[in-house]
């Protein structure tokens, strides 16, 4: 309110003030406008509105320029765009970002980015809200000079140098929008944009709003933005969308049950980096590193592997440079059939078969081979990361960092501290994940730590739901029109149905022919077994058959709330557990890791937002269904939350007991 208040009076002065010539807008400290203060939405907003502001702006008869340094984003570059020149800096990033907040930027910049840069590419950038560089910037056109002198004394320079020259066509609002076959155009980026939404409803009315810009005069465009962004600025995805920007960087600051905090512990230098096991995750693993500037020693032992390993890697570096128009990174990466290899680097990180006794050997001669002071990392999915540890001379050194598939290119990592890490290895692990551009979120040693451990009640929901009557495709149906990507069968399908049945058949699960559907005291569904078993495909019918089962109709409101709500009530237990800091920490594990919509902000803030008492409500009503059931019985924590009034998300930790290590 501050800003816009600041804005309103100084360009009222600087307009009407005759002994000024020329104006430049510029910010400070090296950034020109982050936009609107995201912390204002969903309050009262107050201080002066900025379109007429904006509007004088345009239509003084002295030129502005807008020196943009830093950002230029949202509210901000609309700012910029209705100045009459825009000079920037080389390292600035200008983009329309609102989107990515379940907004549309409603300070005219639907009906002015496409009266500058045409039509199709304000589409690109308003129904994507990507950031460009200045070099970008100035190649589609809403940019007039890129320079990397001092910004501020070149666009004052300027500034003055066009004093008295005409302004006409340096005013965006009067210019036409041209848009040849715009009927079609608009059919086809529809279709695609509703395609990639996935019922995300701001991007549709982005493409809606520029739409306006074609059909409607200038003035009857910029009321139309208005009032689509109205639809959109109180809806639950907007809240949704901004909860998860700001819990994106509460994640980064993390803390231990011992109370050891990212702002207390100082991460260790690493410049070389061992990856051990060159299959999918350790080429992923290896790329990841080495785009980031990091030496790689990569090693693998069985020869075939390491041959087709070092080949898949070299690719991926090849084709990611040609992308970025940068060269290769295929030189940062050294290759070795040895483990001795290892010898001198900072931080290894082990990604072979996902075995317990295959891994214990291994830590063991990484410990005995390793500098003494070398973080030693497991990219284990599950496995209980102290236990390996105890294999090492230096317990406090052991983390895990859990990387999801593909490795280069998923942005979660999941950084496990045991009862023994240390926070300097903290530090470092959350660090490095940084550094490789990775959301990086620190949880505590259980049992598939916070994602997969909320994994196992979805997926046993979708199974159980399958056993009484649906078929897999209405499961995935209901779990895909919800936001997900793919629903549980299509992606256990993608990531191979023997993933899950080698980890049952070492958990003592699996009996091979048998039909029994109790196992180790609780419901159990053998289905994926069988499948794995007889490579039989058409499976669920008869299986009912033999067991004796009634087929029912299920609706997807009940597959979601089984599948969904199970999900849910492992995350209540597992902030009760003290394995995650904060429900911002598995909503970002579900956005960036398991393909959560991020517009329903994770599941823990979509249970909020649906009501903690109907969650509760709903896992009473299946769990007196299903008493065989253990994950249905609701939660302490839920219960405790409901019984304090449900009070927000924000405000749960409050109710949470002090954390603690779980195993
Ligand atoms: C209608 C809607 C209109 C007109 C809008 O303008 S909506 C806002 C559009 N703008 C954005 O979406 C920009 C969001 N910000 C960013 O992309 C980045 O923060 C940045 C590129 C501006 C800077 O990035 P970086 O240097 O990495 O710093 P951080 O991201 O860590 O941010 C630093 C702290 O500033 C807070 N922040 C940033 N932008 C905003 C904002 N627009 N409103 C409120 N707060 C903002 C951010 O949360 C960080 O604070 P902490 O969370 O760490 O306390």
């Amino acid at each position: 309110a501050a800003v816009r208040q600041g804005i309103v009076d100084t360009v009222q002065k600087a307009v009407s003030d005759p002994q000024v010539k020329s104006v430049v807008i510029c910010g400070q400290n090296g950034i020109f406008c982050g936009g609107a203060d995201i912390k204002e939405f969903g309050k009262d907003i107050s201080g002066p509105p900025l379109v007429p502001v904006f509007h004088a702006i345009e239509s003084a008869d002295k030129p502005v320029v807008a020196a943009i340094e830093g950002s230029a984003l949202g509210g901000g570059l609309e700012l910029a765009l209705f100045c009459h020149y825009r000079i920037t800096h080389s390292k600035a990033r200008l983009g329309l970002p609102e989107v990515t907040l379940g907004l549309l930027p409603a300070a005219g910049g639907t009906q002015r980015l496409p009266r500058l840069i045409g039509v199709p590419a304000a589409l690109d950038l308003i129904t994507t809200g990507r950031h460009v560089t200045a070099a970008e910037a100035l190649k589609l056109g809403f940019v007039d000079q890129v320079i990397d002198q001092n910004t501020v004394e070149a666009a004052v320079k300027f500034a003055l140098s066009v004093v008295g020259q005409s302004l006409e066509s340096r005013r965006i609002s009067t210019l036409p929008c041209p848009c040849p076959d715009a009927d079609a155009l608009f059919e086809g980026v529809m279709q695609k944009v509703r395609q990639r939404a996935r019922g995300a409803i701001a991007p549709v009315t982005c493409v809606q709003a520029i739409q306006a810009a074609v059909t409607l005069p200038y003035a009857q465009g910029m009321q139309r933005e208005q009032e689509l962004m109205a639809t959109l600025f109180t809806s639950a995805q907007a809240r949704a969308l901004q909860y998860c920007f700001f819990s994106q960087r509460v994640v980064s600051r993390w803390s231990m049950p011992s109370g050891a905090r990212w702002d207390t512990s100082k991460p260790k230098p690493v410049t070389k980096v061992a990856v051990i096991g060159l299959g999918t995750m350790g080429r992923g693993i290896t790329v990841a590193l080495a785009q980031a500037g990091l030496s790689v020693v990569a090693v693998e032992t069985e020869q075939q592997q390491m041959i087709a390993g070092q080949r898949a890697v070299s690719d991926m570096l090849e084709r990611a440079a040609q992308r970025r128009g940068v060269s290769s990174a295929v030189y940062r990466v050294r290759y070795s059939m040895k483990l001795e290899a290892v010898a001198d680097v900072q931080l290894v990180i082990e990604a072979v078969f996902e075995d317990m006794v295959l891994k214990e050997q291994l830590f063991k001669q990484l410990s005995s081979i390793c500098k003494a002071d070398t973080l030693l990392c497991s990219n284990t999915s599950a496995l209980d990361i102290d236990h390996l540890a105890s294999q090492t001379r230096s317990p406090q050194l052991v983390v895990g960092m859990h990387f999801f598939a593909p490795a280069h290119v998923m942005k979660l990592l999941e950084v496990v501290h045991g009862p023994r890490s240390a926070p300097q290895a903290v530090a470092t692990a959350m660090e490095l994940g940084k550094r490789i551009g990775k959301v990086s979120v620190a949880v505590g040693n259980c049992r598939g730590f916070v994602g997969n451990r909320m994994l196992m009640p979805y997926s046993q929901e979708a199974l159980f739901l399958v056993e009484e009557g649906a078929s897999p495709e209405v499961v995935d149906r209901a779990l895909e029109e919800f936001g997900f990507p793919m629903g549980f069968f299509r992606m256990s399908d993608l990531s191979g149905l023997d993933v899950g049945w080698r980890v049952r058949k070492a958990d003592g699960l699996v009996k091979p022919g048998q039909m029994s559907r109790v196992r180790q005291g609780r419901r159990y569904c053998p289905l994926g077994d069988l499948l794995c078993e007889q490579g039989r495909f058409e499976l669920p019918r008869g299986y009912r058959a033999r067991q004796g089962l009634v087929s029912r109709r299920i609706d997807s409101k009940e597959v979601l709330e089984r599948c969904l709500y199970s999900l849910i009530n492992e995350g209540f237990r597992i902030l009760e557990d003290g394995i995650a800091a904060g429900p911002e920490d598995i909503d970002m594990i579900y956005v960036f890791g398991y393909g959560w919509p991020r517009h329903r902000g994770g599941p823990m803030f979509y249970a909020s937002q649906v009501g903690l008492d109907r969650v509760l409500q709903a896992l009473e009503h299946y769990q007196q269904l299903h008493p065989d059931v253990p994950h249905l019985q609701p939660s302490r924590l839920l219960r405790k939350l409901v019984s304090s009034g449900s009070p927000p998300i924000h405000r749960w930790k409050e109710v949470i007991k002090k954390p603690h290590s779980a195993l």
